[in-house]
């Protein structure tokens, strides 16, 4: 059988500081499918950023265990398994939106050839064919954040963490950039990780919902969405989508309650 894309089994992790030790994450367990599209909602500080790190091999547990694709975190990110999209752009301003979709390439070692062919395709796929010679103080924020999805695409890993990234955008430009990822998720069939404090952002988009509680961060609700994959803006207008926001709204009020 295929493995999960991400399994977590008791998955612990414990900063020490100076003020003692912090738990951020204490027995967090979750598999998530090949395609899914996996949406972690809480309040700041319940281990949201932390989790997806930890699945990128930017942190380590201090307990249970943790696999993608199969692999420790740290053996799946030298396979280059995903790619990671930050609340902020992060694009360099020297250097042209092309330039910047290059540059994680270059470091990898793709040949110029490919590293074009790749730059033009992801372009495509987040629509800004074009927009490639530009600087990124020339494009929008909106378009700045979909230039930063296209770098984390370029190199075509099956896992796609995006932690809060349109956290910024105005509400307007989110609805289009959340129906553009949908479609980009149904285009790649990549296994998406979103962290979001919105919960219609975390309905409209995920196949699975994961509600968690912070002090220690840890997972009160894991909700699979009923709703279908063809999710035109107004679905949020049905009895069905009221109804899963309803539920995760009340994993959240859950999670309070420890407080
Ligand atoms: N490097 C670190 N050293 C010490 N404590 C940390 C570190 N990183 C995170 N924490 C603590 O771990 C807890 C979880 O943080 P995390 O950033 O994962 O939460 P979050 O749910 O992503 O929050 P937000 O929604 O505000 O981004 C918090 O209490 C935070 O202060």
């Amino acid at each position: 059988m295929a493995h999960p894309v991400i399994e977590a089994k008791g998955v612990g992790l414990t900063f020490q500081t100076a003020d003692g030790p912090v738990d951020a994450l204490k027995d967090v367990d979750l598999t998530v499918g090949r395609g899914d599209f996996v949406s972690f909602i809480g309040p700041s500080g319940c281990g949201k950023t932390t989790f997806l790190r930890a699945v990128a091999a930017l942190e380590s547990p201090t307990a249970g265990t943790l696999r993608v694709n199969g692999m420790t975190p740290d053996a799946a990110r030298k396979a280059r398994a995903y790619g990671y999209v930050f609340q902020a752009p992060g694009l360099y301003p020297w250097r042209t939106i092309a330039g910047n979709i290059s540059l994680p390439l270059e470091i990898m070692g793709f040949g110029k050839a490919d590293r074009a062919a790749r730059i033009a395709r992801v372009l495509e796929l987040v629509d800004l064919a074009g927009f490639g010679g530009k600087f990124p103080w020339q494009l929008s924020g909106g378009m700045q954040q979909r230039a930063s999805i296209a770098r984390a695409l370029a190199f075509d890993a099956d896992i796609l963490l995006m932690d809060e990234p349109f956290g910024a955008l105005d509400e307007i430009v989110r609805d289009r950039l959340n129906e553009a990822l949908l479609e980009l998720w149904k285009k790649t069939g990549k296994t998406i990780g979103f962290v979001t404090h919105s919960i219609p952002e975390a309905v409209y988009l995920s196949t699975k919902i994961v509600v968690m509680s912070p002090r220690p961060g840890r997972i009160t609700r894991i909700i699979d969405s009923p709703l279908p994959p063809d999710r035109p803006l107004e679905i949020r207008e049905t009895p069905e989508f009221i109804a899963l926001a309803h539920e995760v709204r009340e994993g959240l009020r859950e999670g309070h309650g420890h407080d």
